[in-house]
């Protein structure tokens, strides 16, 4: 069977780690690329982490470039180009920047990748995902933004560690945009099949997501240079594998929805199915009304800072 290639734009440390956690994986053949000023950084990082190969045992090659030719005709291009926040600063002041080198990496993979799958990490997430299918006119079924996956893995790492539990045996959902309006989802949260109510009071439920809500921003807190690396790099990894291996893996993303949920036109994080084609389906779930009063909260948020990113872009 013919490996995939899977390109990772940025070689920071979201996409040095995924290449890492991707090649672990033997997911495919990766291209790492940076910008022509990163130099040989990329091929450095390469060409380091194949010499773990050996020892590792995986059969990946892995290679580092400035120029997006090496990356022609990748299966899967995962977007993570652009700056972290420090402290004091939100996602969201992010965007001016990133909205441009998120545009321009997107106007090279169109170019190079025409039939790829695009996973977009850069932030702020869920503007950077529709820039991405607004440069691209991708079917919106092959752009895709990581976050769901990210934020649900920190509650249930929250939740394992209030509950003294194996990680293992927590299954659990938040929906919405990736910043402070998520959406928890208690009645889709349960350990050992048991609903999350029965082991925890909703006062102490609702710290843990609130916890999860400023879960970015306590690591940035704590490293000061710029922001988490390690889970996210794992989150988009699960989401490479669902891709490569056609696992159709039901996990949130951030995807398109237009009549889904009643969305309007805006990438926000539901739960979907994700195998070869992308986001082969929106799940669509019946929310209760405070369920769905702060889904909406979250959707008017992602759609004002998808409005400002309009205006920035256009002038
Ligand atoms: N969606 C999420 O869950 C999530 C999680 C973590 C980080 N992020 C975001 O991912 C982005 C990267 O974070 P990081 O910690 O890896 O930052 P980083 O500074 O370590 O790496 C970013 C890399 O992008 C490169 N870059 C800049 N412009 C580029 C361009 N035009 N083409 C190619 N590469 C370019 C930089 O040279 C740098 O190497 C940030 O925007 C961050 O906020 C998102
Ligand atoms: O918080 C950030 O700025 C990075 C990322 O979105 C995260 O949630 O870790």
């Amino acid at each position: 069977m013919r490996r995939a290639k899977i390109t990772i734009v940025g070689a920071g440390n979201v996409g040095a780690t995924c290449a890492h956690w991707c090649a672990a994986a033997e997911l495919g053949d990766i291209v790492l690329l940076d910008i022509p000023q990163a130099e040989d950084m990329p091929k450095g990082k390469a060409l380091d982490l194949m010499q773990a190969s050996p020892i590792m045992g995986f059969d990946s090659a892995i290679s580092g470039t400035t120029s997006y030719a090496d990356t022609a005709n990748s299966d899967v291009v995962v977007i993570t180009a652009g700056i972290a926040r420090k402290p004091g600063m939100s996602r969201d002041d992010l965007l001016g920047t990133n909205a441009k080198i998120v545009g321009s990496v997107a106007e090279q993979v169109k170019q190079t990748s025409p039939n790829a799958i695009i996973i977009v990490v850069s932030n702020p997430l869920d503007a950077m995902v529709q820039r991405v299918l607004q440069v691209t006119g991708f079917p919106s079924n092959r752009v895709i933004g990581q976050a769901g996956v990210l934020d649900t893995a920190r509650y249930r790492t929250f939740l394992a560690m209030e509950l003294g539990v194996s990680i293992e045996d927590i299954s659990a959902l938040l929906m919405g945009g990736h910043g402070d309006t998520m959406v928890p989802m208690p009645s889709c949260t349960s350990v050992g099949g048991i609903p999350i109510l029965q082991l925890l009071d909703a006062k102490r439920l609702e710290e843990i997501v609130d916890r999860t809500r400023k879960g970015g921003a306590e690591i940035v807190g704590l490293l000061k240079t710029g922001s988490a690396y390690y889970a996210p790099a794992a989150a988009t990894t699960q989401m490479v594998e669902a891709i490569v291996r056609d696992k159709k893996r039901l996990i949130p993303c951030a995807a398109y929805c237009d009549k889904e949920y009643g969305v309007g036109g805006f990438y926000v994080g539901v739960p979907v199915i994700l195998g070869s084609d992308g986001v082969e389906k929106i799940v669509e779930l019946t929310l209760t009304t405070q369920e769905q009063a702060d889904f909406k909260k979250s959707v008017d948020a992602v759609q004002e800072l998808v409005e400002a990113m309009g205006k920035l872009v256009n002038a």
